[in-house]
């Protein structure tokens, strides 16, 4: 199987976990769009009645046009369960996410989920996090002072380009990516940036995750997390 029929597999497979009546937080990225797809088409053919909570534009355009009810984190008490995907998920269930751009309202939808999912083809799963660049959401205002600090500390930032132009977030923010090539102790660096000011949000997202399914070329995965609070939540109290 390619990759995209890996995708397409577990999207597939997280929509069924989907019962009527929930608020669903959507996440972004190929294979949650496989997903998106797929819980259209149960609101189509079963008439499934759910809220969508999109963590992206792109997603919110997906969920409207295919007939999901959208409504923003703030207009929802609770979501039931968040179906994201990820860049790389190591042993300990730890994870970077951001690749798409959308990790901060993906972290926000995140920590107000009561479950998280995550989807993902079995490229995604090592066994130490890092070689995945890890995306920092930044204000404009004063990045490129932050940019140097990150530099002298060693972290390896490169300021995130498409078309020779710095990638804006939904919210009109930069990403830096920190090439870091192995990330030996994420909670210690979660720290550190969560100290910077000026970065609003990072792709570390810690103990949030609860169930994992992993596309393999025999077939999907069902992982389950162990039981603990997340990390920001944690840190919020
Ligand atoms: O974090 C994300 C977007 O910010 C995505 O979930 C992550 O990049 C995975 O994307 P894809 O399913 O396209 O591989």
């Amino acid at each position: 199987m390619n990759q995209d029929q890996l995708k397409k597999m577990v999207g597939e497979l997280a929509a069924t976990y989907v019962k009527d009546g929930m608020v669903v937080g959507l996440g972004t990225g190929s294979t949650v769009k496989f997903m998106v797809d797929a819980l259209g088409q149960r609101v189509a053919k079963e008439g499934l009645n759910i809220v969508g909570v999109p963590t992206s534009d792109r997603t919110a355009d997906q969920g409207r046009h295919l007939g999901i009810p959208i409504k923003n984190v703030d207009e929802v008490d609770q979501i039931d369960l968040t179906i994201d995907g990820a860049d790389q998920i190591n042993a300990d269930f730890q994870g970077i996410k951001g690749g798409g751009a959308a990790h901060l309202f993906e972290k926000i939808v995140a920590i107000n989920s009561k479950r998280n999912m995550w989807i993902v083809d079995q490229s995604k799963m090592v066994q130490t996090l890092g070689s995945f660049p890890l995306p920092l959401e930044v204000i404009p205002y004063g990045s490129q002072q932050l940019f140097k600090r990150l530099a002298a500390k060693g972290l390896k930032p490169v300021f995130r380009e498409q078309n020779g132009q710095r990638v804006l977030t939904d919210s009109k923010n930069y990403i830096i990516d920190l090439h870091l090539g192995e990330i030996k102790a994420p909670f210690e660096l979660a720290q550190y940036l969560n100290r910077q000011v000026g970065l609003v949000e990072h792709g570390l997202f810690l103990n949030v995750v609860n169930t994992v399914i992993v596309g393999y070329d025999d077939g999907p995965k069902v992982l389950q997390a162990p039981e603990r609070p997340s990390y920001q939540q944690v840190q919020q109290n």
